[in-house]
C-alpha cells in the first residue's frame, strides 16, 4: 500500500463504512451489492483489456461477456430488476454492452405496454433471450418525433401491419444492436382508414432465430463511434415489412380498422422517460467514479514545491482542490437527486399504471430538464478530473479516455440536452397558472410567491440582501428565487408575441431564455435535495463533512453564476467577494477527508478499471506493468521496421 494514501485513510474524521451505507440506502443493501460484486473473482469473465483490441474483437469480446452474464444471472438466481441492473454495472465496468438495449428500452417497452396476450406471448422469449431486441426509433434524418417518417398502414384484409421506410431519411439509424438483436421495437406513423394517428410502437422481427440470417429487411451496423466499440448501433431499412395485428403495442388497432383512443398519446413515449430517470444516477456514477480516480492519484503524485521542502502531494495544491473538490461535491449532490428521481419514477409510473395520469407531465419535464443537467455537468466534470492527472490521464490506463468516450453520447441520446431543456412548456404553464392565482403543488410551489417577491433584473444596491452566505437553507432560498428566472423567459415570449410573432416564433425566439430558466429550476432541485438529504443524517461526523460538501456545491454554482444572482439582487457585489473566500476555506476542511470521501463510494479495482485510481495507490509499477502489454510490445523489433524502415 503506498504511504500517502495510508496517511490519508488515518485522516478521516468520519466512518467510511457508515457512508457507504447511505449512498446505497442501508447496510442491507451494501452488503447484497458487494455480494453480488464478488462475480469479479470469476474466472469466467477475465479478460483482454479492450484498448488492446480492434473494434470486432471488442464487440466479440462484449458478447461473450453478455452471454456469461446471462447465464450466472440465472445460475446464482438474480431477478430483482435493482440487482441485475447493480450486477450488470459491476461485471460491464467502464464500457457498454451490446445487449444494454435489451434490458435498458426493449424489455422495460414490453413490459409497459404489451397487453395480457402480448405479455403471454412476448415475456417469456424475451426473458428467456430467445427474442433479443432493440429499440429502433430515431432515423437518418430526424429525431423529433412528429417529424418521424416510418409508416405502419393497416391493411384490414389481411389482418396486417405494413412497415415501409419510404426515403433515405426515414431509415432507422442508430438503434443499438444492429448485428446482436432479432427482433425490434419499431416506432412508426400509425396510418388506417387513410388517417394518420401519429407515433406507435410496433414488434418487428429482424432475423431468422435460428440462423440469425436477416429477413428481407436490410439491417447491419453502421460503423465507428467516438466511443460505444461495444455496441453495434444499427440501421434498418423496411420495405413494405407485414407483421401481424397483434404486434402493435396496446393494440390500438380493431379488426376492421377503427383506431381506439389511447389514455395518454405520451404513453408511447414512456420507455424514454424510463431512461432519461435512470440517466441522472448514472450521471452519478460516472462523476464519483473519475473523481474517485483524480483523488486518489492526486494523493499519491508529488510534483514541484510549495515551499522549499520535499516535492508535496499535489492534492495539496489550492489550486488541484478547486478543480476537483467541486466535483466531489457534484457527486454526492447527484447521487442524492438520483436517489430522488428513481423514487419519483417509481412512484408516478405507479399511479400512472392505476390509471392517474395527472402527474405525468411533471415526470416529464423533471426527467427530461435533470438528465440534460446532470448529463452536461458530468460530462464536463470528468474532462476537468482527466486533466487534472496530467499526463498521465491521457494514457487510457487511466480509464478517464473511456469514461469520458462511453458517457458523453449521454448529452444526446435519450434526447438531445438543449431540445430536453426546452421542455419547459411545463415551467412556463406552472409559471401562468401561479400568475393567475392558482396555488402550485410539489416542486413548483415556489412559484406561487413569485408576485410578491418580483425577482428580475434591478440595480443589486436597491434590494436589501437575503442572503446568509454562511447558511444552507439562505442558499436554497436564493437558488429558488434565481429559479423565478422563467418569469424572464416568459416575459420574452410576451413581448415576442406582442411584436405579432406567431406563437412558435415567440417560443424560438426565447429560447436561449428558456434553456437558462430550466438550467436554473434544475440547480435548485439539486441544491434543494442535498440539503433536505442531510436532516436524514443522523451520525454527526458524516452530517458535518456532507455539510461542508453541500456548502462548497451552493456556493461554487453561485460563483459560477454570479451574474444571475447579483442581477436579480439577491446578493450584494460585497457578499460576492466574500464567496470566493469561504469557498477557500471549505476546500481546506474538505482536504483531510478527501481520499475517505471517494472511499465511501466503495469501487472495487476491478469496476474502476484505472490504474491511477487503485485503491492500493500503488500507480507507477503497475502504469509500466500495464504499458508493456500493449500490443506494439508484443515483438521486440515491429513488423513495419522489416517492411517500411529498413
Ligand atoms: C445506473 C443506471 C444505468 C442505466 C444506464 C442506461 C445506459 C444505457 C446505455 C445505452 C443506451 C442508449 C440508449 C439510447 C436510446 C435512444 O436514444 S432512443 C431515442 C430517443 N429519442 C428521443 O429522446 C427523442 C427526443 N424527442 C422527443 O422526445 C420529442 O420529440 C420532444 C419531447 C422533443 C417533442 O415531443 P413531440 O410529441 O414530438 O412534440 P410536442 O407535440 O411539442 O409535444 C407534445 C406535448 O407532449 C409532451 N411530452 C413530450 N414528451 C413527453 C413524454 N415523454 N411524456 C409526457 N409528455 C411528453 C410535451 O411536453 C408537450 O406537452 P404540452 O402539449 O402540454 O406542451
Ligand atoms: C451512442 C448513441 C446511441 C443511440 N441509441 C439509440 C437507440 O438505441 N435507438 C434510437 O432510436 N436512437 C438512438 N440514438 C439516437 C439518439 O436518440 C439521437 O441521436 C438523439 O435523440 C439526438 O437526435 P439527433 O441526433 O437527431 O440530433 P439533432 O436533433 O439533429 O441535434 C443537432 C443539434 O440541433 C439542435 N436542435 C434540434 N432540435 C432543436 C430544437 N427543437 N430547438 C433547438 N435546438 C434544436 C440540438 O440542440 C443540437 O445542437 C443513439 C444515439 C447515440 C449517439
Amino acid at each position: 500500500m503506498n504511504p500517502d494514501i495510508v496517511k490519508e485513510r488515518q485522516n478521516a474524521s468520519f466512518d467510511v463504512q457508515k457512508l457507504t451505507y447511505i449512498l446505497d440506502g442501508g447496510p442491507e443493501k451494501t452488503k447484497r451489492r458487494r455480494e453480488i460484486s464478488l462475480v469479479l473473482n470469476d474466472p469466467d469473465f477475465d479478460e483482454e483489456d479492450p484498448n488492446f483490441l480492434s473494434r470486432s474483437e471488442r464487440y466479440e469480446q462484449a458478447v461473450r461477456k453478455s452471454a456469461q452474464m446471462i447465464l450466472k444471472l440465472r445460475e446464482y438466481g438474480i431477478s430483482d430488476p435493482a440487482e441485475i441492473n447493480c450486477y450488470k454495472s459491476v461485471v460491464r465496468g467502464n464500457f457498454h454492452e451490446s445487449l444494454g438495449l435489451h434490458y435498458v428500452m426493449f424489455l422495460p417497452t414490453l413490459y409497459s405496454q404489451c397487453d395480457q396476450e402480448q405479455s403471454k406471448k412476448w415475456l417469456p422469449l424475451a426473458t428467456s433471450f430467445e427474442v433479443l431486441g432493440t429499440y429502433a426509433q430515431t432515423e437518418l434524418g430526424h429525431t423529433h418525433l412528429r417529424g418521424l417518417e416510418t409508416t405502419a398502414t393497416f391493411d384490414p384484409t389481411t389482418q396486417e401491419f405494413v412497415l415501409n421506410s419510404p426515403t433515405v431519411t426515414s431509415i432507422k439509424w442508430w438503434p443499438g444492436a444492429g448485428k446482436t438483436s432479432n427482433h425490434a421495437v419499431v416506432l412508426a406513423q400509425l396510418y388506417t382508414r387513410g388517417k394518420c394517428h401519429g407515433l406507435h410502437a410496433f414488434i418487428v422481427q429482424l432475423r431468422h432465430m435460428d440462423t440469425h440470417e436477416p429477413l428481407p429487411i436490410l439491417v447491419g451496423d453502421i460503423g465507428p463511434k467516438f466511443g460505444f466499440s461495444e455496441v453495434d448501433n444499427g440501421f434498418l431499412k423496411l420495405d413494405h415489412v407485414r407483421i401481424p395485428r397483434e404486434n402493435m403495442l396496446m393494440k390500438h388497432v380493431e379488426p376492421d380498422g377503427r383506431y381506439v383512443k389511447p389514455a395518454s398519446a405520451k404513453l408511447t413515449y414512456g420507455t424514454m422517460v424510463f431512461i432519461r430517470s435512470l440517466l441522472v444516477g448514472l450521471s452519478a456514477l460516472v462523476m464519483a467514479k473519475s473523481c474517485t480516480i483524480a483523488i486518489r492519484y492526486s494523493a499519491v503524485r508529488h510534483q514541484s514545491e510549495i515551499r522549499s521542502e520535499p516535492e508535496p502531494q499535489i492534492l495539496d495544491y489550492q489550486t488541484q482542490q478547486y478543480k476537483l473538490f467541486p466535483l466531489l461535491a457534484t457527486a454526492y449532490a447527484f447521487s442524492f437527486v438520483g436517489q430522488y428521481m428513481t423514487e419519483t419514477y417509481y412512484r408516478i409510473s405507479g399511479d400512472i399504471n392505476q390509471g392517474d395520469l395527472s402527474e405525468l407531465p411533471e415526470l416529464h419535464a423533471v426527467s427530461a430538464g435533470l438528465k440534460a443537467f446532470t448529463t452536461w455537468t458530468t460530462n464536463t466534470g470528468i474532462e476537468v478530473c482527466r486533466m487534472s492527472c496530467g499526463g498521465h490521464g491521457y494514457s487510457r490506463s487511466s480509464a478517464l479516455p473511456d469514461l469520458y468516450a462511453e458517457f458523453t453520447p449521454t448529452c444526446t441520446y435519450e434526447g438531445e440536452n438543449t431540445v430536453m431543456m426546452l421542455q419547459t412548456a411545463y415551467l412556463v404553464k406552472s409559471y401562468r397558472q401561479a400568475k393567475a392565482g392558482e396555488q402550485l403543488r410539489g416542486i413548483m410551489s415556489y412559484l406561487n410567491d413569485m408576485e410578491q417577491r418580483h425577482v428580475r433584473a434591478h440595480p443589486a444596491s436597491a434590494r436589501p440582501a437575503l442572503v446568509d452566505i454562511n447558511d444552507l437553507s439562505d442558499l436554497v432560498e436564493s437558488y429558488k428565487l434565481r429559479a423565478a428566472l422563467v418569469e424572464s423567459a416568459a416575459k420574452s415570449i410576451q413581448q415576442e408575441l406582442q411584436k405579432r410573432r406567431s406563437h412558435e416564433d415567440a417560443w424560438n425566439n426565447s429560447a436561449i431564455d428558456l434553456v437558462k430558466a430550466s438550467d436554473a429550476h434544475c440547480h435548485y432541485m439539486v441544491v434543494k435535495l442535498f440539503t433536505d438529504k442531510l436532516s436524514e443524517i443522523g451520525d454527526p461526523d458524516i452530517n458535518l463533512v456532507l455539510t461542508t460538501l453541500a456548502q462548497l456545491y451552493a456556493l461554487h454554482g453561485i460563483a459560477l453564476n454570479s451574474g444571475d444572482f447579483l442581477q436579480a439582487g439577491l446578493l450584494t457585489v460585497p457578499q460576492m467577494q466574500q464567496i470566493p473566500v469561504r469557498i477557500k476555506e471549505l476546500l481546506c476542511l474538505i482536504r483531510p477527508n478527501a481520499v475517505a470521501l471517494v472511499d465511501a463510494f466503495d469501487f472495487p479495482d476491478k469496476v474502476l478499471s484505472s490504474v491511477l485510481g487503485r485503491y492500493d495507490g500503488n500507480v507507477y509499477e503497475n502504469l509500466f506493468e500495464w504499458a508493456r502489454r500493449s500490443p506494439l510490445n508484443a515483438t521486440e523489433v515491429h513488423e513495419s521496421f522489416h517492411k517500411y524502415l529498413k
